[in-house]
């Protein structure tokens, strides 16, 4: 098949598929170690820290993805996914979950909030999800959430591992990623339903595979960042959290 040529919408979830195969985070070195017990606290403590910034900052993506939706459909769709992760004032969203986390590893509260412990890593590669969907087209916008296809299976993994390999964390500390795992799915289904319909050219199926790759490459960063400031080789940078 030449690449000018458009693709069957199922031909494109396949394609899709094989990207988060190849290039998702499960398969990152850091997730190995934190799924199979082999960090020291401290080091779950820099994980939990630094992804609180991805945490708190899907919201502000989705939001920005929100402002850029045409129809009131559209926008009720997105719309719940904001209202996951902040919450609606009666019952926790995803960050205030996030921070129950941080808590049960003994992390400072106000401290995790301010931001100031984080790696340059972790805010530049978060930073720049949020200034992809508010730059590039809607599609890509939409297409970039789809790693969220592969999530279901890597918070599987670390909830076993993680409760199985420290006896640090609880059940009741990993409640977290429990409402995630029917969450996510269904966000998936409206994402991928989205770019299936709508990527209605070969370059703008190309485009749904490239944001999807960009968004694999900054998570695959965070954690890049993490390993490298505090597994190997330890050459935390200056300002970061210090154990
Ligand atoms: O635990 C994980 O490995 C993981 C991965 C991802 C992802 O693939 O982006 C998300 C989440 N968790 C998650 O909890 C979450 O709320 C979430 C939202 C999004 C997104 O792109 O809109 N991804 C993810």
């Amino acid at each position: 098949m030449s690449e000018t040529e458009l693709l069957a919408p199922d031909e494109l979830e396949r394609r899709l598929r094989a990207i988060g195969d190849e290039r998702y985070h499960i398969h990152h070195p850091f997730h190995h170690l934190l799924h199979g017990g082999r960090l020291t606290k401290p080091q779950v403590q820099a994980w939990a820290l630094n992804r609180y910034y991805y945490q708190a900052s899907i919201p502000a993506k989705d939001a920005a993805v929100l402002g850029r939706l045409p129809t009131p459909e559209l926008r009720r769709e997105w719309r719940r996914r904001i209202v996951d992760h902040d919450g609606d004032g009666t019952k926790p969203g995803g960050v205030e979950r996030w921070l129950k986390l941080t808590d049960g590893l003994g992390l400072d509260r106000d401290y995790v909030v301010s931001l100031r412990g984080l790696l340059p890593g972790t805010r530049h590669a978060v930073d720049a999800y949020v200034n992809f969907v508010k730059y590039r087209s809607v599609l890509e916008a939409v297409a970039s959430s789809l790693t969220e296809m592969f999530s279901p299976d890597i918070i599987s993994q670390r909830v076993s591992g993680m409760l199985r390999g420290y006896d640090f964390v609880s059940a009741e500390t990993l409640a977290y990623f429990t409402p995630r795992l029917t969450q996510a799915p269904q966000d998936v289904e409206f994402a991928l339903g989205y770019v299936k319909r709508e990527a209605r050219t070969r370059e703008e199926q190309e485009q749904v595979m490239d944001a999807l790759r960009f968004k694999c490459d900054l998570l695959w960063a965070q954690l890049d960042a993490l390993h490298y400031a505090y597994v190997e080789p330890g050459n935390i940078p200056p300002g970061a959290w210090r154990p």
